[in-house]
């Protein structure tokens, strides 16, 4: 089978298309790959690490407001779709594969128009949109929240779950004392900010830091590229800080997923993913700064069946994030959340887009 793979900007588009060629390659080893993606893109980081053929297009997103910009972004992506029919020419793809961001928009647009059957997959409770613009002329859609049917074609539209779950769910367990330095039997706590990081998550993960340094838990923050200098300057300023380790960005997120006892995050879909495939009690702080608030809905389907806490970002700080965390470990919730997280879990999402992908293929 050849795959066409587009999806990218920031991790949450990415990680589900490569979770998804990764299962392909395992139930069909001779299948090949194109993935389409940007330069300015996270893709363009990530994709070519793990042995994909990848090209890249120009491409920008719509301003929701009336802007000179978006005549800019009309004459892209008609650009942009002139160059991914190209590639789409020369590969001849049985089917292709869309997981979101704006360079979705015109790979999947040009794969429809070329007769090439069409899959878009979308992580998210409320859908992005790129993928409400694509869901008139995909094949199918597959989605990862039982709310987003609302917003699809009925008759197109599947329930697979998030793929990246069932990368996750087998993931080996990472040597935490080797790796990072943490001691044994005391629990550890990631604090992320989805895949680019967040700044109020780190002013509130700052603030905390005096409470925090009472030694029963030890911390993994991962700040995001960009934020990393920052702050482990301001860490500087406030002391020793023996049981946290700070770190950029993590390139092997399931495995040291599988190791930590408790996540502090913002809500993007395939990060709740993971945290579900894996069972493990949560902290979200959604991010308001998203189209139509959905990383908070995300988060509440979380909330709702006490799998996790959610704060709004403006409620949010370091007195509740000690508080959070003390009831967790010291008042007994970290079994009942991580029983409710586990109910959520969709451990064979690529099992059942395989299903899909190969029943509309060429
Ligand atoms: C600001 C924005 O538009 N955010 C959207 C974006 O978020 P974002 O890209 O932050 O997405 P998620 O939190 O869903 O996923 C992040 C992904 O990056 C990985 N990761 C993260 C940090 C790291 O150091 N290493 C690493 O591998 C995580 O394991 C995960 O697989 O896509 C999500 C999925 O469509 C949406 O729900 C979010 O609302």
């Amino acid at each position: 089978m050849k795959v066409l793979v587009t999806g990218g900007g920031t991790g949450g588009h990415i990680y589900p298309a490569l979770a998804m060629i990764n299962a392909i390659r395992a139930k069909d080893p001779s299948a090949s790959f194109l993935y389409i993606g940007t330069e300015n893109g996270l893709e363009n980081d990530i994709v070519p690490k793990h042995d994909i053929p990848f090209s890249t297009i120009e491409i920008s997103g719509f301003k929701r407001k009336l802007s000179f910009e978006n005549v800019r972004t009309v004459w892209r992506f008609l650009q942009g779709t002139r160059r991914a029919k190209r590639l789409i020419r020369d590969f001849r793809p049985d089917v292709a594969l869309g997981t979101g961001g704006y360079v979705a928009g015109p790979v999947m647009y040009a794969a429809a128009k070329a007769g090439v059957p069409t899959i878009i997959h979308e992580q998210n409770s409320i859908p992005g949109l790129t993928n409400k613009f694509l869901s008139r002329y995909a094949t199918k859609v597959a989605i990862s929240f039982q709310e987003a049917a609302d917003y699809f074609p009925n008759d197109k539209t599947v329930f697979t779950g998030n793929p990246r779950a069932s990368e996750v769910a087998h993931a080996q367990k990472a040597n935490m004392a080797s790796t990072f330095g943490f001691r044994e039997n005391l629990p550890i706590v990631m604090i992320v900010g989805g895949s680019r990081g967040a700044k109020p998550i780190h002013d509130a993960f700052l603030e905390a830091l005096p409470q925090l340094s009472d030694k029963h838990c030890q911390y993994l923050y991962i700040t995001g590229s960009v934020h990393y200098d920052k702050v482990k300057e301001s860490m500087s300023d406030r002391g020793d800080h023996a049981h946290i380790v700070v770190r950029p960005f993590l390139h092997d997120m399931p495995n040291v997923l599988a190791s930590v006892d408790a996540v502090v995050s913002r809500a993007g879909a395939t990060t709740l993913a993971e945290i579900t495939a894996l069972g493990i009690p949560s902290i979200l702080i959604p991010s308001p700064y998203v189209t139509k608030n959905h990383q908070e809905m995300n988060a509440r389907a979380l909330e709702n069946v006490g799998a996790a806490i959610v704060h709004k970002e403006s409620e949010w700080s370091g007195d509740k994030l000690e508080a959070d965390i003390e009831a967790i470990f010291r008042k007994g919730k970290a079994a009942e959340m991580k029983k409710a997280a586990t109910a959520l879990a969709v451990p064979d999402a690529a099992d059942k887009l395989y299903d899909v992908m190969t029943s509309i293929a060429k």
